[in-house]
């Protein structure tokens, strides 16, 4: 196996042998973390944040007061799920604030309807901050509408539009109905006399808020009072700002009731308000739960209570259908228990801190891998023990040696290890975990013999669309040509065959069939997850109720097996993360994309807007006091290289170039010199695309700095490279913290030259790790 760069050179990274027999390497982490730990302090932390700077931004609302605004920080993914609802109504502030993602607040109420004509503005004068709005809309397929008294929303308004409307409008729009409003903008002052009304006829659920972050410390508040309400679990708390003394609006969400609070200066009517509200949300909350009583006859049989749970009714019994018990019974309880039998393992852990693993990880040339385990790589089928007629059928499709993605995959997948990859499309995702599900398959009888009274597939495979599931039925069945192995797609009209083996479902499509017991998952043995970044955003809700099922059979099945779960994805997303978390047998996470690593890993994205005029000024701006304590590396062009050099050592920031002109040696020489500098006595690294591809072994950088724009999007995903020693695992999260604010991170100095779609692309990662959807 020659793990060689382009010029023969061996690589930093541990060999495989190595790590197979046992010797868990922590590549970059011991080392590194000492390093960082006694790191000086950063000067940093006191300079004055600029405006643009995304990332900088929230965390300096971070450190400014109140509770809720840590949730908007980029990486905060735990609290970023609790609502916020921001009251302040300006748009440019919203549109300002980019911590705040437009379609988590879709609707937006002022009093002269000038948001949309804002929002216009905006995107349509040339300045930076137009982007946000623009990009944000189009990211979320949002469209944003203009409501006004005479203007009718088509009927397809959902929660993902953004309105601009004056109350008056919206009020007498009656074709607005607001019940699917998750979130709501506005000036107290414009909707106190406006919303009881609206509500009354709408039956809306609003909940209240908390001023906008940007607007914190801003003298143009005009009310300065935050009341909000935030419902948990089992009460509903409400906080108030005793130092705030005008008007405000509460809105409660539990009773579907709007009702303005007119509160005035002093505090103690402040204070005592807050007993009234108490007793009001309590009022609202027992209101409510009558209400969902009222759906559901305790007295129904629960044959006619499953029925009635898929026609219509929603109440929260119903509607999760986990606690309805007919379908565990058919679906989930065993009956009869052998005397030896030994219950497997959950799935999913009770919470994230249960069982924290130890992280073993390896850095190759381009994959990046952590786990608890990290198998032998194999580089060809005939080195796997995946059954030799499928490796025929492989070979006919030209699948013989294995994608790099593939060569830890096979042995991985084979060994019964959970596993979550992430790589471009068209890398051999789905091959490297499909040969051997079907090779399983083909070895049922002796392999899950103790599961033959079971019925139910033993093969899981869920996808994002009904035509994935046929193009991935058609891959199977190229795999497997003999033996009776029986592969389907669970559609809505069809049911199921008792002996099927490998079942290939959309998400939503098979919560049906388990909710009407048209299937079963008693046998089930391997799951898969197929474009995992798609599926756990848009079928959250499914994914939920099909993982909760599947660790209720892992759980109570008489037999010692746990289920093996695969998930393929494009992208990393806070979804993963928390699946990643939640999983109780922690799974081997493999990365054939830098970029995706890096968002894995939090490396916080930052952007500097300038004219190509001033790019130099902007470089020296982030490297000067950094330099020495940062491994920086910065991507230049091949042509203002040395002159970049040149200046960098005027401006007082030492460097090291590597460069096309430098013979082998040379290049070799400088790369070892800057691999080999320790903190306090680091130089930058100036290097160009090309250079960095074929020839630069260097890993460890902490910093990285787009000076000169990437031509494509691959070559800007390529540059990460440099940086994957310093990939952190979600589980390695309480060493991060110390030196998260300043270590890992990625600037694109952008100007005029920067295209459209380099831009979107670069925005879409910003705002990726901005909402989670799944809740485990
Ligand atoms: N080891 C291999 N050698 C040669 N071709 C392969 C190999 N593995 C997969 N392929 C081919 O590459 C193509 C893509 O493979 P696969 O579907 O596994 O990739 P993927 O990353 O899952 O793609 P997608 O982005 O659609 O999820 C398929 O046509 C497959 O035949």
């Amino acid at each position: 196996m020659s793990r060689e760069n382009v010029f023969g050179k061996p690589n930093v990274s541990p060999s495989y042998e190595d790590n197979y027999n046992g010797a868990k390497h922590k590549l970059g982490q011991n080392a590194s973390n000492k390093e960082k730990y006694n790191r000086p302090r950063s000067k940093s932390r006191n300079r004055k944040v600029p405006q643009e700077n995304f990332v900088q931004t929230t965390t300096n609302h971070q450190n400014r007061r109140s509770t809720n605004f840590q949730s908007l920080n980029h990486g905060n993914h735990e609290q970023i799920t609790t609502p916020h609802y921001v009251t302040s109504p300006a748009p440019k502030s919203i549109c300002r604030n980019r911590s705040i993602t437009v379609h988590r607040y879709p609707f937006v109420i002022n009093e002269n309807a000038g948001f949309y004509t804002d929002i216009q503005k905006l995107k349509n004068e040339n300045n930076p901050k137009k982007s946000f709005v623009e990009d944000s809309a189009i990211l979320n397929n949002s469209t944003v509408h203009n409501l006004t008294e005479n203007s009718e929303v088509n009927n397809s308004f959902q929660g993902q539009k953004l309105i601009g409307a004056c109350p008056k409008s919206l009020s007498a729009s009656k074709s607005v109905k607001l019940g699917q409003m998750n979130n709501l903008h506005s000036k107290p002052s414009a909707i106190k006399d406006s919303l009881p009304e609206i509500s009354k006829e709408n039956d809306v659920n609003v909940r209240s808020g908390v001023k906008s972050p940007s607007l914190m410390n801003k003298e143009r508040v005009s009310y300065k009072e935050s009341i909000y309400s935030e419902n948990t679990q089992n009460s509903t708390k409400i906080n108030v700002d005793r130092n705030l003394n005008k008007s405000s609006i509460l809105v409660n969400k539990s009773s579907a009731a709007i009702e303005p609070i007119c509160s005035d200066s002093d505090k103690q009517k402040t204070v005592s308000l807050k007993n009234k509200l108490y007793a009001r949300l309590q009022k609202g909350a027992e209101l409510s739960k009558e209400k969902t009583e009222t759906k559901c006859n305790k007295n129904e049989t629960l044959k006619q209570r499953t029925v009635k749970s898929q026609e219509t009714c929603t109440c929260d019994k119903c509607n999760g259908f986990m606690e309805c018990s007919a379908w565990c019974k058919n679906n989930l309880f065993f009956a009869s228990e052998p005397k030896d039998s030994r219950k497997g393992l959950p799935l999913l852990k009770n919470n994230f801190m249960e069982r924290v693993p130890t992280i073993t990880k390896t850095v190759d040339n381009k994959i990046i891998l952590q786990g608890p385990i990290i198998p032998k790589p194999v580089f060809s089928l005939d080195q796997t023990f995946i059954d030799e007629t499928i490796q025929n059928n492989l070979q006919t499709l030209n699948c013989t040696s294995a994608k790099d993605i593939q060569s830890y995959i096979w042995p991985a997948v084979q060994r019964g290890l959970s596993v979550f990859m992430v790589g471009p499309p068209k890398c051999g995702k789905t091959f490297a975990y499909l040969p051997a599900f079907c090779s399983l398959c083909i070895e049922k009888n002796e392999r899950y013999a103790e599961f033959s009274e079971y019925e139910g597939p033993l093969v899981l495979i869920l996808c994002a669309t009904l035509e994935d599931c046929c193009e991935l039925q058609n891959c199977t069945k190229n795999c497997i040509t003999s033996g009776d192995v029986t592969i389907e797609v669970l559609t809505d009209e069809a049911s199921v065959q008792g002996n099927c083996d490998i079942l290939i479902a959309v998400p939503s499509v098979l919560e049906n069939h388990l909710k009407s017991s048209t299937v079963k998952m008693k046998r089930l043995c391997h799951m898969a997850i197929e474009k995992g970044h798609v599926v756990l955003k848009n079928q959250c809700q499914s994914i939920q109720k099909i993982l909760k099922a599947v660790n209720i059979i892992q759980t109570n099945r008489p037999r010692n097996k746990n289920i093996q779960v695969v998930v393929s994805s494009e992208k990393w997303s806070l979804d993963l993360e928390t699946l990643l978390k939640k999983l109780y047998t922690t799974p081997l996470v493999c990365f054939e994309d830098f970029l995706e690593a890096a968002v894995y890993s939090k490396v916080q994205f930052k952007k500097k807007k300038t004219k190509t005029t001033y790019k130099l000024f902007q470089l020296v701006d982030i490297l000067k006091g950094h330099y020495m304590t940062q491994k920086a590396v910065v991507f230049c062009s091949e042509e203002e290289i040395f002159k970049l050099k040149e200046q960098l050592i005027i401006s007082g920031i030492e460097c090291i170039a590597i460069s096309n002109n430098l013979i082998e040696d040379e290049i070799f020489e400088n790369e070892d010199t800057w691999n080999f500098l320790r903190c306090g006595h680091l130089k930058v690294l100036l290097c160009t695309d090309s250079v960095f591809e074929k020839a630069v072994n260097v890993s460890s950088a902490q910093w990285l700095i787009h000076y000169h724009l990437p031509t494509d999007w691959q070559q800007y995903q390529k540059r990460f490279r440099c940086l994957s020693a310093n990939i952190n695992s979600p589980f390695d999260a309480q060493e991060t913290i110390v030196y998260e604010l300043q270590s890992k991170c990625s600037f694109i100095i952008i100007d005029e030259l920067c295209n459209d779609q380099l831009f979107l692309d670069f925005f879409e990662i910003l705002t990726r790790n901005c909402t989670k959807y799944l809740q485990l």
